[in-house]
């Protein structure tokens, strides 16, 4: 009796349905944390004496880089596919959520704690202690959440094969969205309502984290559950999960395919993420918006994103076309960013409508990019691709803030208001507009890559789930 009540739970569609909802909150802390200090440029930039940090867009391009510092440079997050790979889901998802935790506690102390005014010199530029206690707290927290994002994937691929894979991938990502927008939607209101506080928002994520890591223990007691209940109805005949091998990497990075769809990911998403830090900022300096709502209009992109991934993901699923999507957002992306570099076009209506259709292409690519990748990468080694595709876009996530906080300061100040600069966003849109035209060049190469080698990135997923379905049943036959 119990089992069969166990087993139900491993077959059960409410159970994979609260796993999903268990993790993708977990997620949406995670993203929450992330994005919320975009909509508090302003007030980080305002000098001390007014109540900010006093940073230049230099400093804040510095902070938010460090994201993927040590990602990136320490390759924490491919030691995460491995550690992933080797001990597992619920071992690998609480490491990173508590990663998260102490990341976030040390960016609350940076920013919230009394320095003096000290600085530092490192590589002859010099720290001020709350910027470099902040970025170093918020560059652990950057391996939590990356590592936690391979982690739930692989989550979803354990629950949900040849299921609702692709759609419950989709509803992630829309849950992650909910995160991002209510951080720069909501961030300023939480601000304002604790007098223009800058550390009380974090110090609120760090609480709603703390629900974050509760809600994945959770998940984890019903993994653990579920993982004692198929191995009490194993019959013998399951294959046994190949173990991480060094090779595996050498095989996946050999391949052209891999390539392309790394190097998607990181134009695209560097196109997107680091965009979204500034825009805030943009529509403070470009569309006159004030400060305290610039946060609404950017906001609507996570949203949008919501409905329009699952949405998406699904059509994916039915009609495939994967590589025709990618590059449809990619020609979007370049027409959207090209858009806004055009300094006349500078009502916030303009702002709205090109908001929208980058919540379209930002819907449009990740629900085809992430479902691809199976296609490319066999199954066992599918953990470690994830991690080397995110390991290649830190690169961009890391970079490219850093790059624009630069452009800002050097080329773009146009003048001095409450003692901060002024800025004219052309030059670092036409930056993005870049990274969209590399993007479709790479989304052509990609197609172009499918047809020689056959993938099936123009067909639809759930064919090809039906077939992998038969094929396993296939082989339990044979060896039945
Ligand atoms: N199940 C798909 C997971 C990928 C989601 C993807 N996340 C990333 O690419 C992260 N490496 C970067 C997150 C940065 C957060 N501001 C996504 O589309 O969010």
């Amino acid at each position: 009796m119990t089992e069969q009540i166990q087993r139900k739970l491993s077959e059960s569609k409410t159970a994979r349905w609260a796993v999903l909802a268990l993790v993708a909150f977990t997620m949406l802390c995670g993203y929450f944390i992330t994005d919320m200090m975009a909509p508090l440029q302003d007030l980080l930039q305002t000098p001390v004496d007014g109540g900010g940090l006093g940073w230049t867009a230099n400093e804040y391009g510095k902070f938010t880089s460090a994201y993927g510092w040590f990602n990136v440079f320490f390759l924490m997050l491919i030691f995460g596919g491995m550690i992933l790979d080797k001990m597992g889901v619920r071992f690998t998802g609480v490491m990173a959520t508590s990663i998260m935790l102490v990341g976030v506690f040390i960016k609350w102390f940076g920013v919230s704690h009394d320095f003096g005014g000290e600085t530092v010199s490192i590589f002859g530029t010099e720290w001020g202690y709350p910027l470099l206690v902040a970025s170093l707290g918020y560059a652990l927290f950057g391996v939590g959440v990356e590592i936690a994002g391979i982690t739930v994937s692989k989550i979803i691929v354990k629950w949900f094969k040849g299921k609702e894979m692709a759609l419950a991938m989709g509803l992630e990502m829309a849950c992650a969205r909910i995160g991002t927008g209510l951080a720069i939607g909501i961030t300023p209101l939480l601000s304002r309502a604790f007098g223009n506080s800058i550390s009380m928002p974090i110090f609120i994520g760090l609480i709603l984290l703390c629900i974050g890591l509760i809600s994945f223990i959770v998940f984890v007691v019903m993994d653990k559950r579920r993982d004692v209940e198929d191995a009490a109805a194993a019959t013998g005949e399951e294959e046994a999960e190949e173990p991480f091998r060094f090779g595996d990497i050498l095989d996946i990075i050999t391949l052209k395919g891999f390539w392309y769809m790394a190097l998607l990911c990181v134009l695209f998403y560097s196109a997107v993420f680091p965009f979204l830090k500034y825009a805030p900022n943009l529509m403070i300096n470009k569309f006159g918006i004030d400060p305290e709502w610039s946060g609404v209009i950017p906001a609507l992109l996570p949203f949008g994103n919501i409905l329009l991934t699952p949405f998406f993901g699904n059509l994916y699923d039915r009609k495939g076309k994967g590589a025709t999507i990618m590059i449809i957002g990619s020609v979007m992306l370049i027409f959207i960013h090209c858009m806004f570099s055009i300094p006349m076009l500078n009502n916030w209506i303009v702002a709205l409508c090109l908001i929208i259709l980058l919540g379209i292409a930002f819907s449009l690519v990740p629900s085809a990019m992430w479902p691809s990748v199976p296609k490319i990468i066999p199954e066992n080694k599918l953990g470690t691709a994830y991690a080397l595709i995110f390991w290649v876009q830190n690169w961009g996530l890391m970079g490219v803030p850093y790059m624009i906080g630069i452009v800002l300061d050097k080329y773009c100040i146009t003048g001095m208001v409450d003692g901060k600069p002024t800025y004219n966003y052309m030059i670092p849109m036409m930056i993005f507009t870049c990274f969209g035209i590399l993007a479709l060049f790479i989304s052509l190469l990609l197609k172009r890559e499918d047809r020689i080698k056959g993938y099936g990135l123009e067909l639809p997923n759930i064919q090809k789930d039906a077939d992998i379905v038969l094929a396993e049943e296939m082989i339990g036959e044979g060896q039945r």
